[in-house]
C-alpha cells in the first residue's frame, strides 16, 4: 500500500506497532524510488495518546498531512460461540476502535487549521454481507461502514472527505493463512467471477483515488474491488457452460 502510494508519488507516513516492519517498508521505498518518500512512525490506534503524538509527527515529517488511510485490522477465525469477551474486544479496538481514534485525531486537525483532507477506510464486503467465522472483525468493519458514511456526510461540507475500499481477497498479510494453501486458494479463487485473487497495488491505487482531487465530490462511498466476489457468480457457480439458446 505505502509502496504503491509513494510510485505514484505520494509522500507517506506509514504507522503500526513494529518498528522492524516500518523501517524494512522504508528501506524498500528507499531502494526503489530514492530518500525522503517514507518515513516510519510506531503507533498503537487503540491508544488515543499514541495516536496523537503519531500525527503530530507525521505533520513534522511531511509538513502538511492531506490524507489518512486507516489500514489496521486484526482478525482469527474462530466459532461465535466460543469467541471470548476479551477476543471481540482485541479486534474491535483494532478495527473500529482505532479507525476512530485516527479519524478524529487527524479531522481535528483539519477542522481546527480551517483546511480539508481525504481519509480513506480498509473495509471488505463483508461489512454489509456479515462473516461466518470471523463475527469481531465482521462487526468491526460494519462499524466503520456507518462511520464512513456518517462522517462523509458531517464533515464533507468543510473540506473533509471520508470515503472507504471494500477489496476483495489479496494473498497478503492476514489472509495468508487460507490463501496461502493452493487447494482452499483454488477453491476462492473459483468463487470469485473474475477468476483471480485481488493485487494489494490494485487496492492501493483504488484508495490513491480517494484521497485524490480527483474524488472532490465523492462523500461517504465504498469503492468495492472484489472482482464481483460479493455479487456471486449465480448459475456460473454451478456449471461454466450454460446452454445456448436453440
Ligand atoms: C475466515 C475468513 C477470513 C477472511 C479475511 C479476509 C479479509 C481480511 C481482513 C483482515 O483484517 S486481515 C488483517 C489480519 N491481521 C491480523 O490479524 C494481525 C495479526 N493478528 C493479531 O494481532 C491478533 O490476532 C489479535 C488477537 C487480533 C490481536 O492480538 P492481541 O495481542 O491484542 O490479542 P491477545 O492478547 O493475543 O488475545 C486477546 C484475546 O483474543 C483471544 N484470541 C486470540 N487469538 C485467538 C484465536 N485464534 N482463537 C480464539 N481466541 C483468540 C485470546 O485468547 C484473548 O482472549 P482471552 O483468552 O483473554 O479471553
Ligand atoms: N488481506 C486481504 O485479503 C484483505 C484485507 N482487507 C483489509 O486490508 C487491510 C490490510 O490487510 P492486510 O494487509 O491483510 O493486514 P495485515 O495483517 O498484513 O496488516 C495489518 C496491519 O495492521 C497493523 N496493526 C495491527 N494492530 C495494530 C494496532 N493496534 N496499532 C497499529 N497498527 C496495528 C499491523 O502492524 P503491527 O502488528 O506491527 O502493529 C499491520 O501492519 C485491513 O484493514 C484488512 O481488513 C480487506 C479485504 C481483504
Amino acid at each position: 500500500m505505502a509502496a504503491e502510494l509513494c510510485r505514484l508519488g505520494a509522500r507517506v507516513v506509514v504507522s503500526g506497532r513494529t518498528k522492524d516492519t516500518l523501517d524494512a517498508t522504508v528501506e524498500a521505498v528507499d531502494a526503489e524510488l530514492g530518500p525522503g518518500r517514507a518515513f516510519a512512525v510506531t503507533a498503537d490506534v487503540r491508544d488515543p495518546a499514541s495516536v496523537e503524538a503519531m500525527a503530530g509527527r507525521a505533520t513534522e515529517l511531511l509538513g502538511a498531512v492531506d490524507g489518512l488511510v486507516n489500514n489496521a485490522s486484526g482478525l482469527f477465525p474462530v466459532k461465535a460461540e466460543e469467541l471470548t469477551p476479551n477476543g471481540f474486544d482485541a479486534v474491535v479496538r483494532i478495527v473500529l476502535n482505532g479507525t476512530w481514534h485516527c479519524t478524529s485525531e487527524v479531522a481535528r486537525r483539519w477542522l481546527a487549521a480551517g483546511r480539508g483532507g481525504a481519509v480513506v477506510n480498509l473495509l471488505t464486503p463483508y461489512a454489509w454481507t456479515g462473516a461466518p467465522g470471523i463475527v469481531h472483525n465482521a462487526s468491526a468493519k460494519g462499524g466503520v461502514l456507518a462511520m464512513t458514511r456518517t462522517l462523509g456526510a458531517e464533515w464533507s461540507g468543510h473540506g473533509v472527505r471520508v470515503n472507504a475500499v471494500a477489496p476483495g481477497w489479496m494473498p497478503v498479510g492476514g489472509t495468508d493463512f487460507l490463501a496461502g494453501d493452493p487447494a482452499v486458494r483454488q477453491r476462492l479463487i473459483d468463487a470469485i467471477p473474475a477468476g483471480r485473487l485481488l493485487k494489494p497495488e490494485e487496492t492501493a491505487r483504488a484508495v490513491a483515488y480517494l484521497l485524490s482531487d480527483d474524488a472532490s465530490y465523492v462523500v461517504g462511498e465504498v469503492l468495492t474491488i472484489d472482482g464481483g466476489h460479493h455479487l456471486s457468480k449465480g448459475l456460473y457457480e454451478f456449471t461454466d457452460e450454460l446452454p445456448g439458446r436453440s
